[in-house]
């Protein structure tokens, strides 16, 4: 297996890693009067915390002090800019915690920690699942420096559960197959705590799915999921609109007080040549029974293209931001106009079968979500959790007119008025390639991140599922 070996989660000091110390307070002092709470920042002597930093506060039993308040340390825009991260890390988030004897009530009923949520007390299993190249490489800082603290401060004990990292991009499967699947045929409750964008959940998916039927005592396991990857689309699209500027503290807080959901999913069925493209496109291996199955994306065009060309080694270094850098070379390449994917497109809606009148197109993607990544609304109807595939697509534009549609979505989904973009709800729809070759180039699809080239003449089916079909829960607020 090419995981490290299940392990107890490792020791470590919980409350060493920084503390105000104009807050700490001994037993033997005076509680100190100081605190004060208003307009969402509580301030004593010259520093303060923000509402928006704050993960939770707990009762620090047995500690110097009465309370312990658990936040994130705010991010100096200005050092941001420079470049000036935690140099040791350099990591965007550090934990502060905070001692003090006396709260204001108001910070104490919005923030005090009221014991863990039921799905995390019920569960039989915990796994700490840690993908360690998801987005920026962050994830296994985040684990040590901020989760491992917390828990062990919420009394989740380290005994309580156990932590892996992921080795290869077989790992996640893996980890489903010994850990995951047999539990769940027999109903047993499980949770994970993932620390990974898209592609860990949607691996897990899979695994679940495949092999035989699942047997009527299947329990769907749960997923936590700690936002480390690059877009994050699920993470964006399953929580409430929030205002809180740091994604993680969305997640921890989730992680505190959220409910488990059932994630609604979608089958990608492909003609019999269709492999799942790896390690940069070098490996083509078959999908088992021709079939993938995603709760975000199933896109063909310029979208598929791009995060296929994204996806190397090279370009994840850079985050969000590889998108940006491989779409200047698609939308302007040096021979001429934007590739035309010649494609026949059909919309299923009930039991009508639409055929798209046009047969080249720029963009063609299905999808569950509104939010491909934190700013990009792609599909402003879609709702949290809600069973339905919704189509964005565009025909052959020039290199501006689609940039023009990009940067839209990026303005609240504005895209959907320029009349260029269509935008229909159905229940399915199929692609049939005419792309010519034997290169996959302009035959490769993309679900959820992974991509799958399509042999000459193939084709691409994409499927809601209905409620009952589900194969895991996500943990939202
Ligand atoms: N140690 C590793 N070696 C090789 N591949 C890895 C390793 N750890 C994780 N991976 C792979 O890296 C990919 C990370 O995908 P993930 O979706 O989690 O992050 P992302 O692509 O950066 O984010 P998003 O999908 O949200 O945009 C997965 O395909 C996973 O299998």
């Amino acid at each position: 297996m090419a995981l490290d070996d299940l392990l107890p989660a490792q020791s470590t000091e919980a409350l060493a890693i920084t503390c105000d110390d104009a807050a700490c307070a001994n037993p033997e002092d005076e509680a100190p009067s100081d605190f004060t709470y208003a307009d969402g920042t509580l301030k004593w002597d010259s520093t303060e915390i923000r509402d928006d930093d704050v993960i939770t506060v707990i009762n620090t039993l047995g500690g110097t002090a009465e309370y312990t308040i658990f936040s994130l340390q705010p991010e100096n825009a200005e050092e941001k800019s420079e470049g000036k991260q935690d140099e040791k890390t350099n990591c965007p988030f550090k934990l502060r915690t905070t001692n003090a004897m006396i709260l204001p009530q108001g910070f104490l009923s919005k923030f005090q920690f009221q014991g863990l949520p039921a799905y995390l007390q019920s569960a039989k299993d915990v796994h700490v699942l840690i993908s360690t190249l998801s987005g920026t490489g962050l994830s296994v800082a985040f684990f040590d420096e901020i989760l491992h603290p917390l828990l062990r401060a919420v009394g989740f004990e380290d005994s309580k559960y156990t932590v892996l990292k992921t080795k290869s991009a077989e790992s996640v499967k893996e980890f489903t197959q010994f850990n995951l699947v047999d539990g769940a045929n027999e109903g047993k409750e499980q949770v994970v705590i993932l620390l990974s964008g898209d592609g860990g959940i949607v691996d897990t998916i899979n695994t679940l799915l495949q092999g035989k039927e699942r047997p009527s005592t299947y329990a769907k396991p749960t997923f936590v999921q700690l936002p480390l990857g690059t877009g994050n689309a699920l993470f964006h699209s399953l929580h409430k609109p929030s205002t809180l500027p740091s994604i993680y503290i969305q997640g921890l807080r989730t992680l505190l007080h959220g409910k488990p959901k059932a994630l609604p999913i979608f089958k990608a069925t492909f003609s019999p040549g269709a492999r799942l493209l790896i390690n940069e496109g070098q490996t083509a291996t078959p999908l088992p029974n021709n079939a993938v199955y995603g709760a975000v994306v199933g896109s063909h065009g310029l979208h598929s293209t791009l995060v296929a060309d994204s996806d190397t080694t090279e370009y994840r270094k850079h985050g969000d931001k590889r998108f940006g850098m491989v779409a200047n070379d698609l939308l302007y390449p040096k021979d001429g106009p934007p590739h035309k994917y010649k494609t026949d497109v059909t919309f299923f809606q009930g039991s009508k079968a639409v055929p798209l009148d046009r047969k080249e197109h720029g963009y063609v993607l299905a999808t569950m979500v509104s939010n491909l990544e934190r700013a990009f609304t792609i599909s402003p109807e879609s709702k949290p959790f809600e069973a339905a595939l919704r189509v964005v697509h565009f025909g052959a534009l020039s290199g501006d007119e689609a940039m023009e549609v990009m940067k839209a979505a990026y303005d609240n989904g504005r895209h959907l008025k320029n009349r260029a973009v269509g935008y229909e709800k159905v229940d399915g729809l199929k692609i049939a390639f005419r792309e010519e070759g034997e290169d996959w180039k302009w035959r490769r699809c993309c679900i959820d991140g992974s991509i799958v080239g399509v042999e000459e003449g193939g084709w691409m089916e994409v499927r809601v599922l209905g409620q009952g079909e589900e194969a895991i829960n996500v943990v939202a607020d």
